[in-house]
């Protein structure tokens, strides 16, 4: 298994090129369901979930090819990749690969819209939380859907003549729940239209993405979304939005490590409570052609406090690598986390390298230190491998990563990006 070995000390400087976003690229990669024509998705990222979910949209029937090539008979990044699902061959997303990824249970959305009928694993996932489907469930309810769960399946049909544009609150604000319900009900027969609807900007290229394919939706990115539904939907060519959390990530790992790095091929009104959160940390942020400049040299990190939010509000999956950098702040900071219940599993591994965190519910009050120093340590998931990464940069001496798969499914040639900047970070394949 892969671990990442991290010699601490050296500052970042250079230019990081920033990745598609997964969070996009995914939903986006299921919409190709929706239709029998091709989808061309430009700016995909080379990951373990794009991997795995290319293997989930086979199952389904989805031919698809990577830069004209089969996938699998070269490689490449930022990849363009074709989808076509001329006929849908199985209505069945089955366990042993939904288990492997959250998103891919989204699949239900287009193949209920589609075909009238889904039988979709309940899915897996990182272990930040329960991470349960009724909202899912509600949502295509209100569609006409009738939903089972039997024998870990969710079976879902439609009324004989489709789905029925309806009315949907969301009691909680979901990302998921609102792509799946937006991709169903622009099929749907009539107007749908979605309340309290996740604003993130993946939900916005989604519904930018289905419109070029002949949807007819409005108002994604705000609360309320409408969604005039089309007897069907056409191909279409989109490139892939860039990824706010790598963004973030790298913005953080440089306000950790002090130097002067571009992030290129990335829009800071992305993650702006972000980057106001890692300037008041003690880095200078400004916005270039093409993306961002991050600068942080000679003043140390300043505490700052943060609270998880559905988007505008600070993005949990940026609550870890915050965490990593507040370990090294000059002062106490706290960091709560409002969106998962489970999602702080990086503190004890942080506490490795000598970080000072105790928690108390949903808080965690960081006590930075002024040296922290390497040592062995596991990723537990996605994000908390990144923040171990982070605080490894800055530590005395070798920091071992051992677990990396995590890491793998959400972050492009991290060693790359982060070795050309001067940091010692390398795989080690054993
Ligand atoms: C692939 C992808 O884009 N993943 C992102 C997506 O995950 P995901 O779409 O799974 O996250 P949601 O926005 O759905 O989850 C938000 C909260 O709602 C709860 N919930 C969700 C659905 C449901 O039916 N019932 C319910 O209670 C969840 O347990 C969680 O507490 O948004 C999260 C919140 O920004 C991010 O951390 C993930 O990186
Ligand atoms: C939690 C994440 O992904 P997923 O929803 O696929 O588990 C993430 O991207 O940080």
């Amino acid at each position: 298994m892969d671990r990442i070995r991290i010699v601490g000390g050296n500052q970042l400087n250079g230019v990081i090129p920033i990745s598609g976003a997964k969070n996009a690229a995914l939903p986006l990669m299921i919409a190709s369901l929706l239709t029998d024509d091709t989808l061309t998705l430009e700016n995909v990222p080379h990951l373990a979930d794009v991997e795995q979910l290319i293997r989930i949209l086979g199952n389904h029937g989805a031919d698809i090819s990577v830069n004209g090539r089969r996938e699998r008979q070269g490689e490449s990044y930022a990849r363009t990749i074709h989808f076509t699902s001329r006929n849908i061959v199985s209505t069945t997303a089955p366990y042993e690969l939904v288990s492997k990824m959250r998103a891919s249970f989204w699949v239900i959305g287009p193949l209920l819209a589609r075909e009238g009928k889904a039988r979709v694993s309940l899915p897996g996932g990182c272990a930040i939380g329960t991470r349960p489907v009724d909202l899912f469930i509600e949502g295509l309810t209100a569609l006409g859907a009738n939903i089972e769960i039997d024998g870990g399946y969710v079976n879902a049909t439609a009324p004989a003549g489709g789905l029925i544009g309806g009315r949907y609150v969301f009691p909680k604000v979901s990302v998921g729940a609102t792509h799946v319900l937006m991709m169903a009900a622009t099929l749907a027969n009539g107007t749908t239209v979605i309340g309290n609807a996740a604003r993130e900007p993946e939900v916005a290229d989604l519904a930018k993405c289905l419109n070029a394919m002949g949807a007819k939706i409005s108002g994604a990115g705000t609360g309320t979304i409408t969604i005039e539904g089309v007897r069907s939907l056409s191909g279409a060519r989109h490139r892939v939005l860039p990824d706010r959390i790598e963004t973030g990530t790298y913005a953080m790992a440089v306000a950790m490590t002090g130097g002067d790095v571009i992030l290129e091929d990335t829009d800071p009104s992305l993650l702006d409570t972000a980057l106001e959160a890692i300037r008041r940390a003690g880095a200078e942020i400004s916005a270039t052609n093409s993306g961002i400049r991050i600068v942080r040299n000679g003043p140390g990190i300043r505490p700052v406090d943060i609270v998880t939010d559905p988007f505008p509000g600070f993005p949990t999956d940026l609550q870890a690598q915050f965490m990593g950098l507040m370990t090294k702040a000059g002062g106490v900071s706290h960091i709560t986390e409002t969106i998962f219940e489970n999602r702080f599993m990086h503190v004890q591994e942080l506490a490795r390298l000598g970080a000072r965190i105790s928690l108390a519910g949903q808080t965690a009050k960081i006590e930075g230190v002024s040296r922290l120093k390497g040592a062995p340590v596991m990723a537990t998931d996605l994000r908390a491998s990144v923040s171990l990464v982070i605080a490894g940069l800055a530590a005395e001496g070798e920091t071992m990563v051992s677990r990396v798969y995590h890491l793998d499914r959400g972050f492009e040639r991290l060693e790359e990006k982060l070795t050309r900047c001067g940091a010692h970070v390398e795989r080690v394949s054993d």
